[in-house]
Parts: structure tokens; C-alpha cells; sequence
């Protein structure tokens, strides 16, 4: 059947079942099972849940980067209007117009780039001739926007700091100023500050631009200040869906799943 999706919608996932294929050969698990949700432009969809859930499987299944070992075996996600399903242009299409932090990225930053070739790669792995200057400027503006100094351009990833790598990484993630930015562990190794500011970029965009926002992070309190919708998955099924952390809609579940999403007793910095 084919859905059309209205201009509205950012990410509309109809039944999603994704498989995986085991690191060692064995049978395909099924790892995302049975995900529906809509996510309406300018909104933000926080994934939540337990280690080994899913919630990485399936952001990486929605940037088009989900690769060979995994494969949607049941229902679709259209994202941006475009099917996941699609492979060649369409999927480069999605990816062009999402930016997209998979986990460890921030570990993994080539080693032999500067930060203002690794901030830069998104515009100069589609178009060699792009200008320069314009290029320089746009990394200068998104160093600033999270607080890292001009002078990181020429330094190497073995020169920084977790944290700062974790800035650089999402920084790459915004160089297209995305449509619709998929960010898994989006916080990790972030300080109060840095998690304050990359919030803050996020619902920048959101008001400025429209931007819409997948995020994978189990840190309720950074969850609760930029209001997002929440689902949250168990071994691959949605067992609750929500706005925020405080009024999910559970399906019958254990004791330990809700304890994941109570607010913890830190104080919310905005
Ligand atoms: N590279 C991989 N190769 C094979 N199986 C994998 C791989 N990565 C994850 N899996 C499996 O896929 C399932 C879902 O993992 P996934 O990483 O999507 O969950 P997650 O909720 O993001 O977990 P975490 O919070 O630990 O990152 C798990 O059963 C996991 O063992």
C-alpha cells in the first residue's frame, strides 16, 4: 500500500519489524518489533529504554544508515516523505537532509582530519569545489555555538577532550543545518553546560527553522527540558509512548521499566 505523508510529518513508522544479523553469523534477531508512531515537523521524539532495547537499530534504521546486517522484514518508515524501504538516490536523499550522530561517533572521528576538515566532511564529501570561505565560516559559527574555541580548527581528535569530541561530532551533525537531526546517545560524555547547549541548539533550530529531532538517551531530566515525545522500547517493542517522562502511557510491564524514566534528583538546569 502506498501512504502519502502530508508536509506536516517528519517521521511517520508504520509496524516497523527490523532484523539483525548476529556479529558472529548466526540467525537474524529480531531487534525493533512493531514500532507506530508519528512525528509531526518542528518536534522532538525522545527513544528510551533498557540496554539492548533497540533504540540504536532503529535511529540508524531512520538516518539511512542502518547497513548490511540489518533489513526491515515488516511495515515501513517514511522519513522525510521518503520510504526506508528505498534504496540508491531516495536513501541519499534522506540522509542529505538528516543529520545523523550514531553512537560512538565521537570516538571514532577520523584520526588524520583537523575538526574543521572532520565539521566540514557533510559539504565537502558531496561537492569538492564548495567555497572555502563560506565553508570556514559556517564551522567558525558552529565551534562558537558550542562553546569551542576558534583554535580547535587545526587540532587532531587525540588532542581533545570526550567531551569536546562529542561536540565536534554533533557540530558535523548540524554542518547542512538538517531537516531532521537522528542523535543517539546524544549526551554522552557532556558536561551540565554542554548538555544546556546542545538543548539549546536543538530547540534554536526547532523554533527558527522547524527542525525535528530523534533522540536516543535515557537522561530523564535533559528529556524533560525540551519536552519531547517519549516511547519507550523493551526488546524491541514499544511498551510506552508519551509526552514527556511524567505522563507515559504504559503498556503492563515491570516495576524496573518505569524506574528507567523517573526523574532523578538532580535539578534541571535550563
Ligand atoms: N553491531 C551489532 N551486531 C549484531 N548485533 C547487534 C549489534 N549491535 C546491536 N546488536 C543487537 O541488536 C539488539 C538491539 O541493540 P541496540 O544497540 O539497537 O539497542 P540499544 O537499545 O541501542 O542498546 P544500548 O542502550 O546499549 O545502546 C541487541 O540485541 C544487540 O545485541
Amino acid at each position: 500500500m502506498v501512504r502519502s505523508q502530508p508536509a506536516s510529518v517528519a517521521v511517520d513508522v508504520d509496524d516497523l519489524s527490523i532484523e539483525r544479523l548476529s556479529a558472529r553469523g548466526g540467525d537474524a534477531a529480531r531487534v525493533v518489533d512493531g514500532v507506530t508512531f508519528t512525528l509531526e515537523r518542528a518536534n522532538t521524539l525522545v527513544l528510551m529504554g533498557p540496554t539492548g532495547s533497540g533504540k540504536s537499530s532503529l535511529a540508524a534504521m531512520l538516518a539511512g544508515h542502518g547497513g548490511a546486517d540489518m533489513k526491515v522484514v515488516g511495515g515501513d518508515a517514511r522519513v522525510e516523505g521518503i520510504s526506508i524501504r528505498k534504496g540508491g538516490r531516495p536513501l541519499r536523499q534522506v540522509t542529505y537532509h538528516t543529520g545523523f550522530l550514531a553512537q560512538g561517533d565521537a570516538a571514532r572521528l577520523p584520526p588524520r582530519s583537523t575538526v574543521a576538515e572532520i565539521i566540514a566532511e557533510p559539504v565537502t564529501s558531496r561537492d569538492r569545489r564548495a567555497n572555502a570561505r563560506a565553508i570556514a565560516l559556517r564551522v567558525a559559527t558552529l565551534l562558537d555555538e558550542f562553546s569551542l574555541p576558534l583554535g580547535m580548527t587545526s587540532k587532531y581528535p587525540y588532542e581533545l577532550s570526550a567531551g569536546m569530541r562529542q561536540r565536534v561530532a554533533l557540530a558535523r551533525a548540524f554542518m547542512l543545518e538538517p531537516r531532521l537531526l537522528i542523535a543517539d546517545d546524544i549526551f554522552a560524555n557532556l558536561d551540565v553546560d554542554s548538555r544546556r547547549l546542545v538543548r539549546e541548539a536543538i530547540v534554536r533550530r526547532r523554533e527558527d527553522r522547524a527542525m525535528s529531532a530523534v533522540l536516543v538517551t535515557n537522561d530523564t531530566d535533559a528529556v524533560n527540558a525540551l519536552n519531547p515525545y517519549v516511547l519507550v522500547l523493551r526488546a524491541g517493542h514499544p511498551i510506552a509512548f508519551g509526552r514527556g517522562t511524567k505522563d507515559l502511557l504504559w503498556t503492563p510491564s515491570s516495576e524496573a521499566d518505569e524506574r528507567l524514566v523517573a526523574p532523578s534528583t538532580i535539578p534541571t538546569v535550563r
